[in-house]
């Protein structure tokens, strides 16, 4: 996958990728990473890139012919059949973001964000460039850079071969449907706190029951919502009455 990061920050976003999982991925060639800055496309003396706000406000707004400029860059050479490539905005009004939308992301050859800063961007840049105005979550943060770096990251790890054999997502939270079981690992006994004997006890069908039994009694208590898309067997359904007839 190419991915073109437009910002006026790019060390903001590179920061994060830069390392481990997305770093190994990257020099592997599964993913490509480009972070082109948007200051450098403005054709003003002072390579300025904000200006005040038509009809007044706090604050400042990213102006259009720098943020078109990069765009036009950017797009020469990530092969666009005659479709929009998909370009992301990240913003507090966008769809709220979750593993459905990072998996339909995740399918794209190519991906291209644009991150707002200051108060945001001319809306005639969303209106022309912008395919997919996403919000990573109801708050507000300084700019669009750390939810880019959230995305990709979310993202990039559903690349095949991005994630090692060993590090297996089938079971992981919001992937099953339901929220992950506790994990433990050595040593069995630490400070007097043990570890639940069943996943010491090699019955591979009991600790399978025990982590079952531990997503559904976690995702009852903390994210009930999640419990009406998820696939029930008969067992989790007997399971979640006895968890609503004791709660
Ligand atoms: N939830 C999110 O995905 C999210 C994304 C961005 C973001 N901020 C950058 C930003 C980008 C676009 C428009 C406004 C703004 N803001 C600038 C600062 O003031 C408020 C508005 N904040 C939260």
């Amino acid at each position: 996958m190419r991915i073109k990061v437009l910002t006026l920050f790019p060390e903001i976003v590179k920061g994060p990728l830069d390392v481990s999982i997305i770093k190994n991925a990257q020099e592997k060639g599964l993913i490509d990473i480009e972070y082109i800055n948007i200051r450098d496309f403005s054709d003003s003396k002072h390579k300025k890139v904000d200006d005040y706000p038509y009809g007044g406000g706090a604050g400042m707004i990213m102006t259009p012919q720098p943020i078109f400029d990069c765009y036009q860059a950017a797009i020469k050479d990530v092969m666009a059949n005659n479709e929009d490539i998909r370009t992301i905005y990240c913003s507090p009004k966008g769809k709220v973001f979750n593993q459905e939308l990072a998996l339909n992301l995740a399918k794209e050859d190519s991906l291209i964000f644009i991150c707002g800063h200051y108060e945001g961007i001319d809306q005639r840049v969303i209106d022309s460039l912008v395919t997919d105005e996403i919000s990573i979550g109801d708050y507000v943060l300084t700019g669009g850079e750390l939810p880019v770096a959230v995305i990709i990251d979310a993202v990039a790890r559903l690349i095949p071969g991005v994630l090692g054999q060993e590090e297996s997502f089938q079971e992981e939270s919001f992937y099953s449907g339901l929220l992950e079981y506790p994990h433990y690992t050595r040593p069995y006994d630490f400070r007097g706190l043990e570890v639940p004997s069943v996943l010491s006890s090699g019955n591979h069908k009991e600790i399978e029951k025990w982590r079952r039994k531990k997503s559904l009694e976690i995702t009852f208590e903390r994210r009930p919502d999640l419990l009406e898309n998820a696939s029930l067997s008969d067992e989790d359904k007997k399971t979640l009455d006895f968890l609503k007839k004791h709660s």
